[in-house]
């Protein structure tokens, strides 16, 4: 049996008495393309730096495809970073030609490709004239230039319009139809992760709550929706409820429907509102 795309096993990032990140432990199927999502501050951007190996992880560890990361990047990964750090001074064409020099495994042609089918970004146009938008287009092509296996993304799609928005999912789309390539992508954007993400990593004060393939979760949760004044009876857990003078909604986590309630299972926007929602109501509990 082939190694995972991605494996971590009690993965942590402490920053003195901050935990980042804690006990983390999942793992990203070859092909699929998992959103990870979260809170401001969830352990994200340390989750992906530390499976592209810019950090070493301060207990546990990440492997690609069977090799352990330790703080080294590894040739099958292309991250793409909150950053975008790309030279200000150099044209995109140098900046594809610099790819040539930085990396042992490069295909010019396919940044270009890549390029060619982002409209508006000119190859001759120097960095620091491009916007945001256009920089991270830029970043995208450098990225899978690189020819990856594991293709790691940092809020891609923050800085586009809906236009270049669209036109960067589907080159991710594509990537992963025809190459196979195993996609792992932040996002605060839960309607556009729903249209490309077969799986799903929510992450909460560093530590994985949920993850797997987005039907399963989604068939494993559900809405219930009762009148205020009788209590929810489950034999699942509630992960987050809210009343209104005549109704409790509730977001619960297996368990059978209760009886009485109305019952749905939620849409993914849903299921990630009502993490965020407890998530938030933990912390405000806590001050
Ligand atoms: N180099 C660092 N030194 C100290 N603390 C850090 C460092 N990097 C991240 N942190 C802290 O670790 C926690 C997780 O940060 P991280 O950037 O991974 O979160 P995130 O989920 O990506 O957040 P966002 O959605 O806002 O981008 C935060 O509390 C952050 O302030």
């Amino acid at each position: 049996m082939n190694a995972s795309p991605v494996r971590a096993e009690g993965l942590a990032k402490h920053f003195g008495r901050l935990r980042a990140l804690d006990d983390c432990t999942f793992e990203l199927p070859e092909g699929s393309v998992t959103g990870l999502v979260g809170p401001n501050g969830a352990g994200k951007s340390t989750l992906l730096s530390l499976i592209a190996g810019l950090a070493r992880p301060t207990r546990g560890e990440v492997s690609v495809h069977g090799t352990p990361v330790r703080g080294r990047m590894h040739p099958d990964v292309s991250l793409l970073t909150q950053k975008r750090p790309l030279y200000e001074q150099f044209t995109v064409r140098e900046i594809m030609r610099a790819g040539a020099a930085m990396n042992d495994r490069w295909s010019a042609a396919r940044a270009f490709e890549v390029l060619d089918l982002l409209a508006g970004v000119d190859p001759d146009a120097k960095v620091r004239t491009l916007s945001a938008g256009a920089r991270t287009q830029v970043a995208i092509a450098f990225a899978l230039g690189r020819l990856p296996k594991v293709l790691l993304l940092d809020e891609p799609l923050s800085d586009l319009d809906p236009l270049a928005r669209d036109e960067t999912l589907r080159i991710v789309m594509t990537e992963v139809a025809e190459r196979g390539t195993t996609v792992l992508l932040s996002s605060h954007l839960l309607t556009d992760l729903g249209d490309v993400c077969d799986h799903l990593l929510l992450l909460d004060e560093g530590r994985v709550q949920v993850v797997g393939d987005i039907d399963e979760i989604l068939g494993d949760h559900r809405v219930v929706v009762g009148p205020a004044e009788v209590e929810l009876e489950t034999d699942g857990v509630v992960v987050d409820s809210s009343h209104t003078p005549r109704q409790t909604t509730a977001l619960v986590r297996g368990g059978s429907a209760p009886s009485g309630w109305d019952s749905t299972h939620p849409d993914l926007e849903a299921l990630v509102m009502g993490y965020l929602r407890a998530s938030r109501n933990r912390k405000l509990a806590r001050q």
